[in-house]
């Protein structure tokens, strides 16, 4: 799949993190984002294409991606502990990422 799918992945499963308060639904769709940030990790943005791996800028892009990693994980332990309330703040959290990275490499 290329990053464009990893996105769609992203926000289909961060929606549904966002719609419930079932401990199994959220883990279910904190998971399948994971997959997906990990996969989007590998990928390249259209904006970037042609550059090498290790550009300043592809750095900066995997970067942003692993922050979201760091985020998910952090709200995957929070439900992990049964504390759905503060996992969904976390959660509420990731859309501050996903804003500051549009803005660079979207
Ligand atoms: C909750 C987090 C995020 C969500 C829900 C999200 C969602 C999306 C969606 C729906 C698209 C449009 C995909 C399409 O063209 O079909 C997109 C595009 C894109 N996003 Fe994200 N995103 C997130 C985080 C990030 C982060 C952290 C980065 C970079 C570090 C990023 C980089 C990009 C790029 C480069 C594109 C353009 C892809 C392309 O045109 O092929 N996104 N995102």
């Amino acid at each position: 799949r290329d990053l464009g799918d990893d996105m769609d992945a992203l926000a289909a499963n961060y929606s549904a993190v966002m719609k419930t308060d079932d401990p199994a639904t959220l883990q279910h769709a904190l998971n399948g984002m994971h997959d997906a940030a990990l996969d989007a990790r590998n990928g390249t943005p259209p904006k970037l294409k042609g550059q090498p791996a290790d550009s300043a800028q592809m750095k900066d892009f995997r970067q942003g991606i692993t922050d979201l990693i760091g985020q998910i994980e952090q709200a995957q332990a929070l439900v992990q502990k049964g504390d759905i309330k503060q996992a969904k703040a976390v959660a509420a959290q990731f859309k501050q990422t996903e804003k500051v990275n549009h803005a660079k490499f979207r």
